[in-house]
């Protein structure tokens, strides 16, 4: 089987054995400093991901296939018949006899494991999901040895969770509409001519919503660019550099603008009703009832120990601007269930000098800390090159935010006098940078702003709406005009509504927080 990536690309070369257990730094890749972004695509792969395993993995793409054709509901749904629910059991009895094979022949590719860990997080994501709702809201679900053992493995090996990812269902979900697209792509990209490979309900709608994020990334491609030549300038660091990193950051404002724009756009295209009702439940991780790694213990693989639903905030690319503006330091700072909800005081910036002290392995580490910030959390289910280019990025040397610092933004000589150094057109070149810095901060806030409302659409308004509706179902002789909602109808109550993100965080609280702290990186 060829997959596609040129032979002599890194992740085609013969990978270094990672340990199950994670922790052997890959240093093949690290050595090379290749963080597996690209120029043209960024976190997107710069060709169409691998669509299918070799033919040893045949039954797992044909229980993949299956997932398409059969399109399964979901176990908890009302409106299932006998004949919904024995298809699913088939499906699943299926799964639970299928052989256990060894994934030697993938541990070869990076390519290849990324594929078999999209094909077996969607059947272990289908698996769970059709399961008929059990009475006991705390009894464990059993995950069948022949997908738990390889799916430990492969997670083990990519040192991700062995659960559905952003990078599953955006970053390597993806295709090429027409042979002119593919044989564009990527040095010409047309936005419209992505398709999904995968998805659970073969809806158009669920096919946007994943395309929407995969378009943000793409955008954000441009930002990526702007960043190296600020890096660049930052290195020189003159007068004359001052004044291109103001430049490229107002350039990088309209790059911002265009994501939140894309971002907009997920509302043509995928309808709310069908986002919450029929998409979403297929993403959720593991809540009351814990997931049991059936043979995990046996084989002597690790079990995780948290399985968030994917989410977008695993995307790398809004990462990466927190952490080059240094927005970071406060939008990264919530713990779930803490009471960060105002802004955290500006720390100090990092001296100027201070050096990249080493090459971080925490990439490698895939074990997950309940209460580090939800974040930060989000981080290890991230590709590990891209976690590492973000480790990478942390510890830059010349913090931008620190250079828009220097001088402290109180020095304002009004004189005319040369002070500390700094010559009056300096000093209004420095002005002109921290206005273009804040302008990008606040862009970025605008983005959140964006997104609060879309969350609050497809998420809050439609649970106020699953309620209301149960509530008129469990009093029938009512006239629904009449029902009085605990929670009120504008987005100013939403806080009130107790919803949960795929990724666990009470989203309305979290999201309104990370927006507010973004907004607080703002120099004064
Ligand atoms: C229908 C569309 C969307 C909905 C309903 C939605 C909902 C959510 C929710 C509930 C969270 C809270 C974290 C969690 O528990 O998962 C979240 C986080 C996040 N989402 Fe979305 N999201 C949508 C689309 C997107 C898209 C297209 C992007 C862009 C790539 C995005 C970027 C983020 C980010 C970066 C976070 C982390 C919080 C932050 O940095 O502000 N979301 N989203």
């Amino acid at each position: 089987m060829s997959h596609s990536l040129p032979p002599n690309h890194f992740l085609s070369l013969p990978r270094q054995h990672v340990s199950h257990l994670g922790v052997v730094p890959d240093t093949s890749t690290l050595a090379a400093h290749d963080f597996d972004v690209d120029v043209r695509t960024g976190f997107m792969p710069p060709s169409p991901p691998l669509s299918r395993l070799p033919p040893t993995y045949a039954i797992w793409e044909q229980l993949l296939d299956d997932i398409s054709t059969k399109r399964f509901k979901l176990g908890e749904r009302k409106d299932l018949n006998e004949r919904d629910r024995n298809a699913s059991e088939t499906w699943r009895r299926k799964v639970q006899q299928m052989p256990i094979l060894p994934i030697t022949e993938l541990s070869q590719s990076e390519v290849m494991l990324r594929r078999a860990h999209h094909v077996l997080a969607f059947i272990l994501h289908t698996y769970i999901h059709s399961l008929p709702p059990s009475a006991d809201a705390t009894a464990p679900i059993y995950i069948p040895a022949p997908l738990s053992i390889p799916l430990l493995e492969i997670s083990a090996d990519l040192v991700i969770p062995p659960i559905l990812t952003y990078s599953d269902n955006v970053l390597y979900n993806w295709e090429l509409s027409t042979s002119e697209a593919t044989q564009d792509f990527p040095n010409h990209i047309d936005l419209m001519q992505l398709r999904t490979q995968t998805t659970f309900t073969g809806t158009p709608d669920e096919e946007h919503f994943y395309l929407t994020s995969s378009r943000i990334e793409l955008v954000g491609v441009t930002a990526l660019a702007l960043l190296r030549s600020i890096e660049d300038e930052a290195f020189v660091g003159d007068f004359l550099s001052l004044q291109r990193i103001s430049h490229y950051l107002s350039q990088l404002v309209g790059v911002i603008d265009e994501m939140t724009v894309t971002l907009n756009d997920v509302r043509h295209g995928c309808d709310p009703a069908v986002f919450y009702e029929k998409i979403r439940p297929w993403f959720c991780g593991q809540d009351s009832r814990p997931w049991v790694f059936e043979g995990a213990t046996k084989a002597n693989l690790q079990e995780p120990t948290e399985l968030s639903g994917p989410s977008a905030g695993q995307s790398s690319i809004i990462h990466v601007l927190d952490i080059f503006l240094g927005v970071d330091q406060f939008s990264h700072t919530h713990v779930p269930g803490g009471t960060t909800t105002t802004p955290a005081p500006p720390p100090p910036p990092p001296p100027l000098s201070s050096s990249s002290s080493s090459s971080s392995n925490s990439s490698h580490v895939v074990a997950v800390e309940k209460q580090s910030p939800f974040l930060e959390r989000m981080q290890v289910y991230m590709p590990r090159h891209h976690r590492a280019f973000l480790n990478h990025l942390k510890q830059s040397p010349r913090s931008l935010r620190a250079i828009v610092m220097t001088p402290p933004p109180s020095f304002s000589p009004s004189d005319g006098s040369v002070c500390n150094g700094f010559s009056p057109e300096e000093v209004e070149v420095r002005k002109d940078l921290k206005v273009a810095y804040n302008a990008s901060v606040m862009a970025l806030k605008r983005f959140r702003d964006a997104h609060i409302r879309i969350a609050t659409l497809y998420i809050i308004s439609q649970a106020r709406k699953a309620q209301h509706e149960s509530e008129a179902l469990q009093q029938p002789n009512m006239d629904s005009g009449s029902i009085v909602l605990s929670q009120g109808s504008s987005d100013a109550n939403s806080d009130t509504m107790q919803c949960k993100g795929t990724g666990g965080t009470d989203l309305v609280p979290f999201l309104k927080g990370v927006r507010d702290r973004t907004a607080a990186a703002v120099i004064r």
